[in-house]
């Protein structure tokens, strides 16, 4: 046996709980790998007369945080409370301490990454944050080192466990927004606030993480331009489902010709993608190298051993590297200069739902308005409207359009008395 490594837990949560279980659990695997035994030697949290699931000796658990970052034998903490503060300034005096830092927190990563990276390195530390994006699916790595050699154009994904846990029973069973919401909140997959999932910000930092590092640019959050979930309804996708798509929260990140674009917005994807398939609490990242062309990584988004599993890899490497005496090296930071989309470069394709008079002309007149916006049509739906026998709803797809084209359109039919109203615009994916 080569040494014992002691690591400081700060957060006893879902994931706090996957790591004491699996630093247990796998143990001599772990040692297989470093030649080191890890050891989980204290714990943070708020509430120490808290029930936990998993047994740990109570005189490790504490409410100060200085008896993990100045404990002289604790060489790594491992960071899983969530949110900015206090979790920054922790992390940034445990590397004033030489911790090396492994981190699961998004929130953090996306807007002080850069900072928190910076103090790293002046301190020779590690911190790495894989479990931040996309739960248990290696994602990070796969960017970071796979894609080295490669010129990254589009990274697409579903990167939020929570909205399409709560996406899939909505199309599945016909499940109620709230009740699938609970559920998810239930099973862990949920954020401390669960808004930050439901409203898309939660995906947009995993986005922002995502994209710095296939771009090599410094993303902000304030970059990604964000839409949640919480007005899609059922008819939205049974709509969509009756055209061949379905409905997923999508991150899209697009470099063309040195311009960026990257958001988050509910997006009918054509059946026959992959990403159509990713059901439940599993995410999956398109991700287009001009070199190797598509690849697709797919697994479980959130959830205590899944997360954690991407938690002790990191710490795998930081053990590695202080045995090799390499701290502080293979972390990315970006050197590209940042150029971002306008709306008349972003172009896509779109599914338009409207309320119409159900009278000869409209369809050719709603047609001449898209027309003067350079707004192709590739299919058209109408159905009857039930409460009103005179109006029908009629579904319209776009072919690839600029976002401007498209806002410019839909503010002309909010003008025009022979629609009664716009009541949902998507993006759609997955096929020229
Ligand atoms: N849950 C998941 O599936 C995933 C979560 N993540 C990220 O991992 C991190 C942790 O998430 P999760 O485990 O779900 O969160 P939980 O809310 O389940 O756990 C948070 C833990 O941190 C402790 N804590 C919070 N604030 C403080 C504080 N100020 N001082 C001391 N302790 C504190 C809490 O203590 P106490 O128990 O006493 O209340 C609790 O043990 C977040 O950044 C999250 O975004 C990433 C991927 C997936
Ligand atoms: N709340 C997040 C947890 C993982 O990052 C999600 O639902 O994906
Ligand atoms: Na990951």
């Amino acid at each position: 046996m080569n040494g014992k490594i002691k690591v400081g837990l700060m957060g006893f949560g879902t994931v706090g709980t996957g790591v004491v279980r699996l630093v247990d659990s796998y143990k001599e695997d772990f040692f297989n790998q470093t030649g080191s035994v890890i050891e989980v030697s204290r714990i943070l949290v708020r509430n120490p007369e808290k029930e936990r699931s998993v047994f740990v000796n109570s005189d490790i658990v504490t409410t100060d945080p200085r008896e993990l970052i100045y404990d002289q034998e604790v060489e790594v903490i491992i960071e899983v409370m969530g949110g900015i503060e206090p979790a920054r300034t922790y992390i940034l005096e445990a590397i004033e301490q030489g911790k090396h830092i492994v981190t699961a927190n998004k929130d953090l990563m996306a807007i002080h990454g850069e900072e928190l990276i910076k103090k790293a390195r002046e301190h020779g530390c590690d911190l790495f944050y894989e479990a931040s994006v996309a739960g248990g699916i290696p994602i990070i790595n796969a960017i970071v080192e796979g894609f080295s050699s490669d010129r990254i154009t589009k990274i697409m994904g579903i990167v939020n466990g929570t909205t399409n846990y709560i996406l899939t029973k909505m199309s599945h069973e016909q499940a109620s927004f709230d009740e699938v919401l609970q559920e998810a909140q239930q099973l862990g997959y949920a954020e401390a606030d669960p808004t930050s999932d439901v409203e898309g910000l939660d995906a947009a930092r995993k986005m922002a993480i995502l994209s710095s590092l296939g771009f090599h640019v410094g993303m902000n959050l304030e970059d990604v331009s964000v839409r949640g979930i919480s007005k899609v309804t059922l008819e939205d996708i049974k709509y969509g489902e009756q055209l061949g798509y379905t409905m997923k929260l999508i991150g899209i990140a697009k470099k063309d010709d040195e311009l960026i674009e990257v958001s988050v917005e509910p997006t009918f994807v054509k059946n026959t993608h992959p990403l159509a398939n990713v059901n439940g609490v599993f995410n999956a990242v398109y991700v287009y190298g001009e070199a190797v062309g598509e690849t697709m990584f797919y697994g479980p988004g959130a959830g205590e051993l899944p997360t954690a599993t991407a938690v002790l890899s990191d710490l795998v490497t930081v053990v590695k590297n202080i045995k090799l005496g390499v701290n502080g090296r293979n972390m990315a930071t970006p050197y590209n200069v940042k150029k971002l989309k306008r709306e008349e470069d972003i172009y896509a394709k779109y599914f338009i739902r409207l309320i119409v008079n159900d009278e000869s002309g409209v369809l050719a007149q709603i047609a001449k308005l898209m027309a003067a916006e350079e707004i192709s049509l590739e299919k058209v739906l109408q159905e009857p409207y039930p409460s009103n026998p005179k109006k029908a709803e009629l579904i319209l797809v776009t072919h690839q359009a600029s976002k401007k084209c498209i806002n410019n359109v839909l503010a002309a039919f909010e003008n025009v008395d022979y629609i009664e109203k716009v009541k949902s615009c998507y993006r759609v994916e997955g096929g020229e």
